[in-house]
């Protein structure tokens, strides 16, 4: 029997990490943030002085980096990078170098090593479509986005970032349109994938209607 795995993917801010990590916690599952893995990916190139639509050398960067995740820190080289890459700066430059479909191949089985007992919860853009397309739950999970563009901002101020919503709204329109458009692994509702709108919803309810599909899903 293969390890279970539930795949949320879905458009910026619509909440998959959120309900992913609480979903794993709940299961007692491993989580994978997939996004954290292009975010750092796109760091640590602009740190390299890599130019980010320079294909071959960040292979060879994906190839080589010291990637440690513990909780919600990633560790680049033994050190925390903390929310460097959590800002929508760090989210466009992951976009970008998203697009490139030998990049993404170089980030797979990086990512498919956190598939293990008793199993794994992920978000991305392409987890039940290309990463773990025999994931036993799967979901596409989205909310307006206007709606989205309020949690982010509210999640930004919490953080003590400086916030503006009219940008926010305008930068996930072009993230979104960005990571819908490629050819490598767009964003999309995959036909096998369950649709949850989570405008209006809370996190739990959202949390609840995983867990759902969890347990009505053939073992
Ligand atoms: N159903 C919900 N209702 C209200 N707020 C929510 C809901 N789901 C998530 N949030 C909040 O929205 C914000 C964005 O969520 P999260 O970071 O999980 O989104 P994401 O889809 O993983 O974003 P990204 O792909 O850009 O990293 C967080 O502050 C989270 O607490
Ligand atoms: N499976 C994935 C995860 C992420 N990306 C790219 C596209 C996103 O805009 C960017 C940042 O992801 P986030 O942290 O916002 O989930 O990384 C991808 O192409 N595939």
């Amino acid at each position: 029997m293969s390890i279970p795995v539930i795949a949320i993917d879905g458009p910026s801010a619509s909440g998959k990490g959120t309900i992913a990590a609480i979903v794993a916690q709940r299961l007692g599952f491993h989580y994978l943030d997939s996004g954290a893995i292009y975010r750092v990916t796109a760091y640590a190139a602009l740190q390299n002085k890599i130019d980010l639509a320079d294909e071959p050398a960040l292979v060879e960067l994906a190839g080589r980096l010291d990637l440690r995740f513990d909780g919600a820190e990633v560790y680049l080289d033994g050190r925390p990078v903390g929310d460097a890459i959590r800002t929508e700066e760090a989210g466009r430059a992951a976009s970008t170098i998203a697009v490139l479909p030998r990049l993404r191949e170089a980030l797979l089985a990086r990512q498919r090593a956190f598939r293990q007992a008793p199993g794994l919860a992920t978000d991305g853009r392409d987890m039940g479509t290309v990463v773990f397309p025999d994931a036993q739950v799967k979901v596409f999970l989205t909310a307006s986005a206007e709606e989205r563009a309020n949690r982010r901002y509210k999640q930004l101020i919490e953080k003590g970032f400086c916030a503006n919503f009219a940008q926010i709204l305008q930068d996930l329109q072009e993230r979104d349109a960005r990571d819908a458009a490629r050819s490598a692994a767009p964003l999309q509702h995959a036909p096998d994938a369950v649709l949850i709108d989570t405008t209006g919803m809370t996190i739990e309810a959202v949390v609840q209607a995983v867990l759902d599909l969890y347990s009505q899903a053939p073992a």
